[in-house]
């Protein structure tokens, strides 16, 4: 079937409401959680979880939704997925319980274990990227478009990395690349700053899953940038793995 873009725009926009109505109420204790892996949860992830389990199966019945906070398929039933949706409904928890705005809403359509279609919503700072495979990234600020291209940076390269979990193993794959400058920042973003050329390096060791990578790689890839698997430019970086926890990668924009 044909997906629209903009639906699921729509979608994430929605989605980023039910966050913010939570994030500015200064009521709100956001109900936080610790999950098994002794992350946070809050009232927020599963209030845009709803709202975007409900959407998605109204827009395509007919394509299975994997997304953290729902019930997680196991592997013998997703390894026959050729299509499917990928949702984080709340990247970057922890910066949403410090208030710091470094907080995304991400799906993305993985065909064939490849992100096709990404949308990566700041809600906070009312600025949505979106990208298809063959028709590039975008950056969406006030209702006006701005398509992204990576900077193929030669010199002054510049890496993102996490705000919350940088890993010293990261060093050594920086040094590699020569890089003069770092910048940290929450969330999915880190790949969006790669697509926007703002920074040409990222490199994860530290744990993610599918969920937290899957947009934010379209946003990336469509922008002109690669993802690869461990720390060298081998072999790409793919989903729909038996274990949903994705080893390191590495994200170029150079
Ligand atoms: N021990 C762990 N195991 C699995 N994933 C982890 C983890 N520690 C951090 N993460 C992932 O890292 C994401 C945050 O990335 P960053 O540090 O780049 O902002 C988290 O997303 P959530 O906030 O959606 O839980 C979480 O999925
Ligand atoms: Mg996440």
């Amino acid at each position: 079937m044909n997906i629209e873009i903009e639906s699921i725009i729509e979608i994430a926009e929605a989605a980023g409401q039910a966050i913010m109505n939570i994030y500015d109420d200064p009521q709100s204790d956001f109900g936080i959680e610790k999950k098994d892996d002794n992350s946070p949860l809050t009232k927020a992830d599963k209030a845009a979880h709803v709202v975007i389990e409900k959407a998605l199966v109204n827009l395509s019945s007919n394509i299975p939704v994997l997304s953290e906070e729902g019930g997680l398929p196991d592997y013998e039933t997703r390894k026959n997925w050729t299509q499917y949706w990928m949702v984080d409904p709340l990247d970057g928890t922890k910066e949403f319980i410090k208030k710091n705005g470094e907080f995304t809403v991400n799906i993305a359509l993985i065909e064939n274990n490849l992100p096709v279609m990404g949308v990566v919503h700041v809600p906070a700072k009312g600025i949505t990227y979106y990208a298809e495979i063959g028709m590039g990234s975008f950056k969406r600020v006030n209702g006006e478009d701005t398509q992204l291209f990576v900077r193929k940076a030669t010199e002054n390269i510049v890496a993102v990395r996490s705000k919350s979990h940088a890993a010293p193993e990261e060093e050594e794959v920086l040094a590699r690349y020569n890089v003069s400058d770092s910048i940290s920042v929450g969330s999915s973003l880190k790949f969006c700053m790669v697509a926007e050329g703002k920074a040409d390096v990222y490199y994860r060791h530290g744990p993610t899953m599918e969920w937290d990578t899957a947009a934010g790689q379209a946003v990336v890839m469509a922008a002109g940038g690669k993802v690869y698997k461990g720390n060298t430019e081998e072999e790409l970086f793919t989903y729909t793995k038996e274990n949903l926890l994705n080893s390191s990668f590495l994200c170029l924009g150079l």
